[in-house]
């Protein structure tokens, strides 16, 4: 055991040493950010249901698992000298929105929400937005749609929604929206998203910036290059810290003499020091947290985070909510309680976040309770997203369109544009013509030379899905699309591609665990994963394997035109389409099969790739 960041205990476990050598573990999953209890190891006894003990694991190596302790005060002898740990269920997250959905309830029901809760639930119209006119702009890059955004934004007066297609730059824009906050308005600014990663890309992006910035949240699940702006360690290394610091060193000087002292009157004399030095330690850190936080223009957090103790009675001026689209609902609350106006970003028309209980499930809970108040708009499904909903409360008008893309080829953003977008995106000069010949040592080829390929599987008249039965959720697969993939990416990297600049993405489990088994011995550094595990991503070339083919036309999860939507926009210059366009285009299975519930979007697709893709049937290629 030894003091590690925030005062926490780490704990660093090990297998016992074989040959003087630390023991590799077996094949487990435990990995950094996971909650474990911890507790006595008794042969043949299965780990307590209440465990005593738990932490966070802060970092996993082959032969090292380290966790930070939760609790303050020290591991039993007989812990720590053979310890089990087991995976928690983190039932955290959900506690805290409950809490954050009940402070909100109350609100409600005795009139005292504030304006912009009356807003976010239709009670009250969001009010006109302030003129922003001599704007001074810290980055003068940005595109006129940007700037548009970013003046909504700065004159909002309740609301604002920024949305950003794939590649559109809302990072960037909401980058400069931050700093004309927080550093020309003076305006103290919470910035939040729903995960860890969304949140770390702002901060490395802000930490360029000057600006007192301090991001919130567990040492161990934030990204290395940015852990000096986190609490934690500015809470080290400021000038109130430093007694801090200076008590840290002497609680793990004590926590060494415990280790060898022989009497036990000596042993326990250190521990009651010990406990001493942490009671003071605690105090004097919670001093100096309140100052950083204080003194911090903008405080960045998960949304989860902010309903830390860290976090608790805050408030702010603007809350900023990013990937907003990627959110629950009630997870946003626990940011929106905090301040007096929101902006979110986000795009609706990709994946929401991803949502086991049924809809109807959440619809009994509400009509139960039948406490609602007259003419409040509320939310019983929980895939719909708050950005989802203020749109069809309030309209078009609480919102801005980043237009100008800077991913794609100009051909592989149309189809996506046309139908979801109102045709309103526009590539930029610097990307809408760009090639994979144009990257270098590539060589001119009939892929690396056009920018949408489709590799159609109907040719042989035959259905070649397969069902995954091992799969509790009957995962499906192909293995004719498999080979076209293969076929593809030897042939793109003959042409020169490097295996980083190439992803495959297919919906399906099952399909992936079979590219893995191809594709990933020959070539492991191509990236294969699943559409919804590669939103937010991006890659030179992407190859997206639709797997459905069978003679009833059925789809399934490709219905879903917000997953299409992120799976085609992935590609910066080569889209490859592997697919049965028969199936996909409900040309099987009788009328209106394969496209009964996307409104024929799936359908359109495989019309358009018919018309615009460079089209090749399978029996020429396998
Ligand atoms: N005004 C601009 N001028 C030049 N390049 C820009 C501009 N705005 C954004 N970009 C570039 O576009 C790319 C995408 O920007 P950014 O990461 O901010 O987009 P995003 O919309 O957050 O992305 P995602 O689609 O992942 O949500 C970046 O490489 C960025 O440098």
């Amino acid at each position: 055991m030894r003091t590690g960041l925030g005062g926490k205990s780490l704990i660093d476990l090990e297998l016992g040493l074989t040959n003087k050598q630390a023991t590799t573990f077996p094949t487990h999953k435990f990995s950094t950010g996971d909650i474990v209890g911890i507790d006595e190891y008794k042969k043949d006894k299965p780990p307590k249901l209440q465990q005593t003990f738990s932490g966070v694991i802060v970092r996993v190596s082959d032969t090292k698992i380290t966790v930070a302790l939760s609790q303050e005060e020290d591991l039993p002898p007989e812990v720590q000298e053979r310890c089990q740990i087991v995976k928690l269920a983190n039932n955290v997250t959900y506690e805290r929105m409950l809490k954050s959905l009940e402070r909100l309830r109350l609100g409600v029901q005795n009139d005292t929400s504030s304006p912009l809760t009356r807003v976010l639930f239709g009670q009250a119209t969001p009010l006109p937005p302030l003129p922003v006119d001599d704007m001074t702009w810290f980055d003068t890059t940005l595109n006129e749609s940007q700037k548009e955004a970013v003046r909504f934004a700065l004159g909002s007066q309740d609301i604002a929604l920024i949305h950003g297609p794939p590649g559109t730059g809302k990072t960037y824009t909401l980058v400069e929206i931050i700093r004309q906050l927080a550093v020309r308005q003076n305006k103290k600014v919470l910035v939040c998203g729903p995960s860890n990663i969304s949140v770390d890309n702002l901060v490395e992006r802000l930490a360029h910036h000057r600006m007192k910035l301090v991001r919130v949240g567990h040492p161990a699940r934030i990204l290395p290059s940015v852990l000096d702006h986190s609490l934690d360690i500015i809470t080290r290394t400021c000038d109130s810290g430093q007694i801090v610091a200076d008590l840290r060193k002497e609680m793990d000087d004590t926590m060494n003499k415990i280790g060898k002292a022989r009497k036990r009157a000596d042993r326990h004399a250190l521990y009651t020091h010990i406990r001493d030095l942490r009671k003071d330690f605690r105090t004097r850190e919670r001093k100096v947290i309140e100052e950083v936080i204080q003194g911090a223009q903008v405080v960045i957090s998960t949304l989860n985070g902010c309903g830390s103790r860290t976090m608790m009675k805050r408030e702010f001026d603007v809350v900023i909510i990013d990937e907003a689209a990627q959110a629950l609902e009630a997870e946003c609350w626990l940011a929106l309680q905090k301040g007096k106006r929101a902006i979110l970003a986000g795009d609706h028309q990709q994946l929401p976040p991803t949502v086991k209980t049924p809809a109807i499930a959440a619809k009994s809970l509400t009509s139960k309770s039948n406490k609602q108040p007259k003419g409040l708009s509320l939310n019983t499904d929980l895939t719909v997203t708050l950005f989802d909903r203020l749109l069809r409360l309030h309209g078009t008008s609480i919102k801005r369109l980043l237009q100008v893309q800077y991913r794609m080829h100009e051909r592989i953003m149309a189809f996506s544009s046309k139908e979801l977008y109102d045709n309103q995106l526009v590539a930029d000069a610097s990307v809408a013509h760009r090639l994979l010949l144009d990257l270098p040592d590539v060589a001119s080829s009939d892929r690396t030379d056009v920018p949408v390929i489709m590799l159609d599987t109907s040719d042989t008249g035959l259905g070649h899905e397969i069902t995954d039965t091992d799969d509790e959720d009957q995962s499906k697969a192909n293995e004719r699309e498999v080979s076209l993939a293969v076929v593809h990416v030897e042939a793109l990297l003959a042409d020169g591609l490097l295996e980083d600049q190439i992803g495959i993405i297919t919906p399906y489990a099952a399909q992936v665990s079979r590219l893995i088994r191809d594709i990933r011995p020959r070539w492991p550094a191509i990236e294969i994963g699943t559409v919804d595990g590669f939103q937010g991503r991006e890659k030179e070339a992407i190859l997206i394997s639709l797997v459905r083919s069978n003679d009833d036309g059925q789809v399934g999860f490709l219905q879903e035109k917000r997953r299409l939507n992120v799976a085609m926009t992935r590609a910066r210059r080569h889209l490859c389409v592997i697919c049965d366009s028969e199936t996909l285009a409900g040309n099987k299975g009788g009328q209106g099969a394969g496209h009964r519930t996307d409104g024929g979007f799936l359908k359109r697709w495989m019309t358009w790739l018919c018309d615009e893709a460079d089209l090749r049937f399978s029996e020429e290629l396998v």
